[in-house]
């Protein structure tokens, strides 16, 4: 079964019950408070495992006229009816050892009264009672599908606990608390669905009958109940509750209910007089009301009150991950047939986001009076006129297909055309995945493979749906359709912007690289590694820059380019000019908190975050620095703050590559490859690496690292990065 049915089960159920879902959720929280505060009254009795119900009678027989019934609850209170001295009925909690009244039970408060019954039967009797069991089957079945979806998103049950991809805030911690209160709210729900099939008398009877044959009892000599041998032997840690007989008459008797079993108890010899155990059926009723409300614990009330939380939360999640998903997959309304189109274009998407990246080709195209046409790559079929078959795809699973492309690969197989079609594929993955756009290179390689497709370009691949690539290789497509394509960014969200102010912008260098130093003009949230985010006004379309955060102002490495609308901007920018921009935090890429060794990788301009994090080391941790860099002169621009570093003991080793400096070109990867034991003793005691950069560099470095890790440590490089001890930020 494909990952999409569960995620549409598990969609379509929390949609249908959202409403009861919500409102058994607050009622819950309240009622979660009940035990809490129950717990905190001080009638509890200690070490009851080491009073028998003896000494209790004996106890109470010395204060009271009359002992009516005992009843010990799942608190550990002990509340008594008696007949006082003065001859009146009172019911109170009581000391068993000195017979002394502890106090009265309260009555349930009003909140607590009226958040049962909502809980319970929204105040609609017995149809209540039987929607709120249902919908403790649909809670239950919600909890089942989701289980199954991070199993199968996290690629199988044994790894249901590895680390968690974060796409973003909602979806990341749908997983997070998700796998922390499954067990509570599978547990809420069966109890609940248990409980209600009580109400309903759709369990197996639970009377229990004591069948008693008074005529069958000889006249015996009276006993003392604190004398008979069964009170003196049983503790009050087992006992449920004991009515005392209501008259003289011999056949009035104890009724003892202990956990496991009720007595039936001849008043005056002590004789049993009937035994039966307690049925399975209200075993589990005992177990399923303690469970569902948290009563005599509240560790487990705690539990159940954060599961509840943990409910909302997932309320509020799913709807903005449902909303994000149908707001981003929209495809535009065809204005002519498919047979008519020139150019098709055929997405896949399972969140939609690819869509937005098709929808502003799409218009592109028609600003140029193309006739184009688009749809889903499940979709595809014929079409006549097809001069151009674009395929820009997301990639799910293991390097899987998105839900609408399933069937393509099949289809596109099966498909002879008889006419050439010149086709292009955008892959759009992430690289945290290590089968990074896997899906899209399998839909290109198809296509190679079958006749009478030939390739426009080759396969571009797209990492963090970033629209600064996608819009450069729509640039490379243009060229070769002679065509303009400008592209337009659907912009959903904008971050809270600050206007900071240029401190300092050095001159180029001979990498056409140069630092600006920005000083936000009020109090901003951020650390190195994080990112800055600018839209220039010229074309509005989003740059990231990675952070250095020294003296507290943002230090920026940018490379000039030639035609790069934003740092040829920053570029030109003096000192005290302000700069629109905002903040993304990027937590996955932060100076580690707990390594005891870290590993900085980067090249050219991807040492800007590794500055900051170096400045902000005050706690010494050994850091080792490998660069890659033109020459000596690319260097100059950082050393200032790399040797601050090394003074003050920040930076304990510093390893340069040049690749313009000798005769033998020297990268950054080949200086890791002759320094592995640094890698091997970061990665085998805990530590970090941390690599920012180029992609190019990143890839070349991981097939370095992974020699080392698979002859040095016998792990695969997946096993590090999974477990978060190799860490990316590369463009
Ligand atoms: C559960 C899950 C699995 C993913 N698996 C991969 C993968 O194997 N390879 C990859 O490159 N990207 C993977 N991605 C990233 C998506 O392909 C990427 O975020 C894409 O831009 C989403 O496009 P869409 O919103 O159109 O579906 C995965 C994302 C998720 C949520």
């Amino acid at each position: 079964m494909t990952i999409s049915i569960w995620r549409y089960s598990h969609l379509t159920l929390a949609i249908s019950s959202f409403f009861f879902i919500l409102i058994a959720s607050l009622t819950g929280i309240v009622l979660a408070f009940e035990p809490i505060s129950k717990k905190l009254e001080p009638y509890s009795i200690e070490n009851l495992d080491t009073i028998s119900v003896s000494e209790t009678i004996i106890s109470l027989h010395k204060k009271y006229d009359e002992i009516i019934s005992l009843e010990i609850d799942e608190n550990d209170f002990i509340k008594t009816s008696v007949i006082t001295k003065e001859g009146n009925n009172d019911t109170f909690y009581v000391d068993p050892i000195t017979g002394n009244k502890l106090g009265k039970p309260s009555k349930k408060k009003p909140i607590y009264k009226f958040a049962t019954n909502l809980h319970r039967s929204l105040f609609l009797k017995s149809t209540g009672r039987f929607i709120i069991g249902f919908v403790s089957l649909l809670l239950c079945l919600i909890a089942v599908s989701g289980l199954i979806l991070i199993i199968k998103r996290q690629g199988g049950f044994l790894k249901l606990f590895s680390k968690v991809i974060k796409e973003n805030f909602e979806q990341y911690y749908h997983i997070i608390i998700g796998r922390y209160t499954l067990i509570p709210i599978i547990i809420i729900t069966v109890t609940g669905i248990y409980l209600s099939l009580d109400k309903f008398s759709l369990l197996p009877s639970q009377k229990i009958n004591h069948s008693i044959d008074f005529e069958g009892q000889k006249k015996s000599t009276i006993i003392f109940p604190e004398n008979f041998l069964l009170f003196k032997n049983t503790k009050l840690s087992t006992v449920k509750s004991i009515e005392f007989p209501f008259s003289e008459d011999e056949e009035d008797y104890f009724l003892l209910k202990l956990q496991n079993k009720e007595l039936v108890i001849h008043q005056y010899s002590g004789a049993i007089l009937s035994t039966k155990s307690t049925t399975l059926t209200d075993l589990f009723l005992h177990w399923s009301l303690l469970l569902h409300t948290g009563k005599g614990s509240y560790i487990w009330a705690s539990i159940l009150l954060l599961s509840c939380l943990g409910i909302l939360f997932f309320i509020y999640s799913g709807f903005i991950m449902t909303f994000t998903r149908k707001k981003n997959s929209i495809i535009p309304k065809n204005n002519i047939k498919k047979d008519t189109a020139e150019y098709v274009i055929l997405v896949g998407s399972e969140t939609g986001t690819t869509y937005s990246f098709a929808n502003s080709l799409y218009k592109a195209l028609l600003e140029n009076k193309q006739k184009v046409f688009i749809t889903s790559l499940n979709n595809y079929t014929t079409y006549k006129n097809c001069k151009y078959l674009i395929i820009l795809t997301a990639t799910y699973g293991e390097g899987e297909a998105p839900i609408n492309a399933k069937t393509f690969l099949t289809k596109i197989k099966n498909d002879a055309i008889n006419h050439t079609i010149k086709y292009a594929v955008v892959g759009f993955g992430s690289m945290a995945y290590p089968k990074f756009c896997e899906y899209a290179i399998e839909v290109n390689q198809t296509l190679q493979q079958q006749a009478n497709y030939s390739p426009i370009l080759p396969i571009y691949k797209i990492n963090n749906q970033s629209f600064d690539a996608f819009k450069y290789w729509a640039i490379e497509l243009g060229k070769k359709l002679e065509l303009d394509l400008h592209l337009k960014q659907q912009v959903f969200k904008v971050n809270k912007q600050y206007k900071l102010a240029v401190t300092e912008n050095t001159n180029i260098n001979c990498d056409n690289t140069f630092l600006v130093h920005l000083q936000p003009s009020k109090k901003i949230k951020y650390t190195s590694g994080d990112l800055l985010s600018i839209r220039p006004k010229e074309d509005n379309i989003e740059r990231l820059y990675s952070i250095g955060k020294v003296n507290q102002k943002i230090l920026l490495s940018i490379k000039k380019h030639e035609f790069g609308v934003c740092s040829n901007y920053l570029n030109t920018l003096n000192k005290n000019e302000l700069v629109t921009a905002s903040i993304k935090q990027n937590p996955s890429f932060h100076f580690p908190k707990k390594a005891k060794e870290i590993v900085l990788i980067a090249n050219g301009t991807g040492i800007a975050p590794f500055l900051g994090m170096l400045h902000e080391n005050h706690k010494q941790v050994k850091t080792h620095l490998f660069w890659g860099g033109r020459t000596e002169k690319s260097y100059k621009i950082y050393s200032k703050f790399i040797e601050d570093s090394i003074e003050k003991k920040q930076l304990h080793n510093l390893h340069i590559a040049y690749s313009q400096e000798n005769t033998t070109k020297q990268y950054v990867q080949d200086i890791i490859a002759v320094n592995e034991e640094v890698i091997i003793s970061v990665l085998k005691n805990k530590g970090c690496i941390l690599i920012c950069g180029s992609v190019a560099m990143m890839n070349a470095t991981f097939k370095v690292i992974e020699k080392i890790t698979v002859s040095k440590l016998h792990t695969p490089i997946d096993y590090f990065k999974k477990s978060n001890q190799i860490k990316t930020d590369c463009y």
